[in-house]
């Protein structure tokens, strides 16, 4: 196809430099873990004294501190903390509806199956470094209760050097089993490894910076992860049928999680291209992030103007963005065309911000091109399919025959004459 797409903003840095697994983060990331594991809970103590200010008695939250830090809250943030987290719950558990166990009898007297096992223990990272991140709770914790996990261990950094309250309120009422104010790779690598005072975990979930992603990534085979889920990335497509004011919006709306996350607009209109460049500029003025989001927007923002919405899908596949919003005319055309996304936003409708905090959609995310391979964070991820099988006599006699000869032709005797053992049996 020849491609007629024009680049109306290019960003001053290009997109990926910086924003994780680069050699500085890797080399402290590993020597964070490494040390963790030498001298567990001092080692843990004195990164979150470096990094965070942070070490009191404990890490772990006692039943009082945390109704203390619920009391903290007004009612209408609990309110509306209980609606969030209702909206994940429901469609959590309508996910968890369509994983049924199977038993099938393949040939006669041949019965397979699989099962969803819950992973046991989890470790739920909720991000709190710039933004006391409320709704990763409700993600994690109830995502992983729903699906069956006996064990949420949730992790948060300090807010100015307290617990930050909304965030431990949400944690407790997703139903979290611990708590502690911990954050950064000293939290995600005692949970992986334990210490003195941490019992580990099988499986590590939630997002985070840079540090935390590349923690989870060096840890994994220790430890399961969900995915890496790192800086926030938006792409927007969209043709003449929106407005800047929209578009601008919603693009700083993700450009303010941090300098590094990148906004990238692809349009068929060159009209929008220039309304939407003038219009961020109108948008920063007045944004109190506008320090974050204005850095994010010069480094790593982007306008593509592009032919036709067939060369949008093509850029949007490659780039296998976090969050990809279709701000056309019919949006739903997205669901049959796109395959390389987190998630995906239809129409003027819905934005980002909906599902990263409100409407029930899971906001734990791939990022760094993860959406060519994995979807978000779901109740799916938390449950082992594991199968099993049965077979009467006479399909074991039957299916040792074959068995045995297909063991020979790998040279595996061994594998061979414990077919042939039950061939002898079960013969009639
Ligand atoms: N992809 C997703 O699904 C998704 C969802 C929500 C948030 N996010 C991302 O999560 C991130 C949250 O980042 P954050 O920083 O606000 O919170 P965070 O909790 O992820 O990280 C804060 C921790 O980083 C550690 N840290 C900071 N500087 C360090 C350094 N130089 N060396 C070692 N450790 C250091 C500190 O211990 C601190 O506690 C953002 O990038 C956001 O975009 C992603
Ligand atoms: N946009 C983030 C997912 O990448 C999620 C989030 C939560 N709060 C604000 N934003
Ligand atoms: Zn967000």
């Amino acid at each position: 196809m020849h491609s007629t797409s024009r680049v109306i903003k290019a960003p001053a840095v290009a997109t990926g430099d910086g924003d994780g697994g680069g050699p500085d983060v890797r080399g402290t990331v590993e020597a964070i873990i490494d040390d963790v594991r030498r001298r567990g809970d001092t080692a843990v103590r004195d990164y979150s004294e470096r990094f965070d200010q942070w070490s009191p008695e404990s890490f772990l939250l006692s039943e009082d501190e945390i109704a203390r830090c619920v009391a903290e809250v007004p009612d209408q943030v609990i309110e509306d903390l209980r609606f969030c987290q209702r909206q994940v719950r429901a469609f959590a558990e309508a996910q968890r509806a369509t994983m049924t166990d199977v038993e099938v009898e393949t040939l006669p007297g041949v019965r397979l199956g699989h099962r969803h096992l819950p992973i046991a223990n989890v470790g739920a990272y909720v991000p709190g470094g710039r933004y006391p991140m409320v709704a990763s709770a409700h993600m994690s914790v109830i995502t992983a209760k729903v699906a069956g996990v006996e064990r949420v261990a949730a992790v948060t950094p300090p807010l100015a050097g307290r617990p930050p309250a909304a965030t431990v309120a949400a944690m407790h009422l997703a139903g979290a089993d611990e708590i502690r104010i911990l954050g950064g790779v000293q939290a995600v690598a005692a949970l992986a490894v334990g210490t003195e005072t941490i019992e580990r975990v099988d499986f590590l979930v939630g997002p985070g910076n840079a540090y935390v992603a590349e923690a989870k990534r060096q840890l994994f085979g220790e430890v399961g992860i969900d995915l890496i889920a790192g800086p926030t990335e938006i792409l927007i497509v969209a043709d003449d049928s929106v407005d800047a004011e929209l578009v601008a919006a919603d693009l700083l709306g993700q450009a303010e999680h941090g300098p590094t996350s990148p906004a990238i607009l692809v349009t068929t209109s060159e009209g929008l291209a220039h309304a939407t460049l003038r219009e961020i500029e109108r948008q920063l003025v007045g944004l109190p992030t506008a320090d974050i989001a204005g850095v994010a927007w010069e480094q790593h923002g982007e306008i593509h103007l592009v032919g036709d919405l067939e060369e949008a899908a093509v850029l949007a596949d490659a780039l296998a963005f976090e969050h990809v919003e279709i701000l056309t005319r019919e949006p739903r055309w997205a669901l049959e065309r796109l395959r390389n996304y987190g998630a995906l936003f239809l129409g003027e409708g819905t934005t980002v911000a909906y599902g990263d905090k409100t409407i029930g959609t899971n906001h734990v995310l791939p990022t760094r091109g993860g959406a060519r391979y994995s979807g978000g964070l779901w109740v799916g991820k938390f449950l082992k399919t594991v199968t099993y099988q049965e077979c009467d006599p006479r399909a074991s006699a039957e299916i040792g025959e074959i068995c045995a000869r297909q063991c020979r032709i790998e040279n595996f005797e061994g594998h061979a004459r414990s077919c042939d053992v039950r061939v002898e049996r079960f013969r009639s």
